[in-house]
């Protein structure tokens, strides 16, 4: 148990005498630990260009995508230690993206999102990713298209 708190709450459960008292503390106990875990890192508008594109009119040149991404991860010892080694550095996330995006020449968003899920989870201790992309003006009715995928990393 990383949380010091936790502790305290524990030693309240045992102190507790009725049986409701117990189940309160418990609660109090389950939410707590959940908080602790929904630490989140995100990057949003994220411009990546790409070669992208089932049709040859799309495919003479790269399309700049925009990238949303939102990382659930364990951020408690940068919390603790405020040092960027002890956590996800936002930027070098984005660089790897960037990376994806510049290497690679996929037809589908569905393939590219793939590339990067896997890229991004070999890297760095994602817990769970959740990645939108956009491909913006590629549809004459609508402001832009796109697919959002969520991969999580089983322990
Ligand atoms: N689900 C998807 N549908 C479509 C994609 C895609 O990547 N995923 N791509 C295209 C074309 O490349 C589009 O950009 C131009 O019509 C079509 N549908």
């Amino acid at each position: 148990m990383t949380d010091p708190a936790a502790s305290v709450y524990l030693y309240a459960i045992l102190r507790a005498k009725t049986a409701s008292g117990f189940k309160a503390f418990q609660n109090v106990i389950r939410c707590r630990l959940k908080a602790l875990k929904m630490q989140q890192i995100f990057i949003e508008g994220l411009s990546v260009p790409t070669l992208i594109g089932v049709y040859d009119w799309e495919r003479t040149q790269q399309t700049t995508l925009i990238m949303d991404l939102l990382i659930n991860a364990d951020l408690s010892e940068a919390m603790a230690s405020d040092d960027v080694n002890h956590t996800i550095d936002y930027a070098a996330v984005a660089e790897c993206v960037k990376e994806v995006g510049a290497s690679s020449g996929f037809e589908l968003l569905e393939a590219l999102s793939k590339a990067i899920v896997d890229s991004l989870c070999a890297r760095f201790p994602i817990q769970k990713l959740v990645l939108k992309i956009e491909k913006p003006g590629i549809l004459p009715d609508a402001q832009k298209v796109g697919i959002q995928v969520t991969h999580e990393v089983s322990e």
